[in-house]
């Protein structure tokens, strides 16, 4: 069931307008990062104080029908407010990869699952192993199952 609420696009333009492409056009337009070729996919959240839905576009970070979120934000100091607004409330997210949309629970991986993870994530977009090494937080990665 998509996830209901007033939907508040991010105050970045670039975001935004990725948002806005991706969803006109199922990932058709704006499906990447810039002209990387990279594939994006565009996480829901709700804001865990404005109850707003957020759009998040991330890295697509794929394994068997899970896919993985990385809080890397450039490897800034402090981690993304969208993984406040998922650690109150994992199970309000709605996965878009292209044409396909589904509600799904984020849960925060550590250890071993965190580590296979991880090399996923950095063959997927390398310079996710650039920023932790720039900041001493460590970059939460949580994966989102679909329900
Ligand atoms: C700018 C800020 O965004 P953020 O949630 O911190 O997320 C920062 C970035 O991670 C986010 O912009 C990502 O989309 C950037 N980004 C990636 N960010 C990443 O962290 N990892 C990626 O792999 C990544 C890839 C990517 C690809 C394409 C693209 O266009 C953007 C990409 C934001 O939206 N702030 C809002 C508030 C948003 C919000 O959720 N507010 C909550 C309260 C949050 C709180 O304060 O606890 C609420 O509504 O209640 C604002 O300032 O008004």
């Amino acid at each position: 069931m998509p996830l209901e609420g007033e939907y508040e696009p991010s105050p970045e333009d670039w975001v935004r307008d990725q948002v806005e492409r991706y969803e006109a056009t199922d990932g058709r337009e704006a499906g990447t990062l810039g002209d990387t070729g990279l594939p994006v996919v565009i996480f829901t959240t709700r804001g865990n104080k404005s109850g707003k839905l957020r759009k998040t576009p991330l890295m697509r970070v794929e394994h068997d029908g899970a896919y993985l979120l990385v809080a890397s934000k450039g490897g800034a100091p402090s981690h993304p407010v969208w993984y406040h607004n998922l650690r109150a409330d994992p199970s309000a997210l709605e996965v878009q990869d292209g044409a396909d949309r589904f509600d799904a629970t984020a849960r925060e991986l550590d250890g071993d699952e965190r580590a296979e993870w991880w090399e996923r994530a950095v063959a997927a977009y390398p310079p996710y192993a650039e920023y932790q090494r720039k900041t001493d937080r460590r970059i939460p990665v949580l994966l989102a199952e679909r329900r």
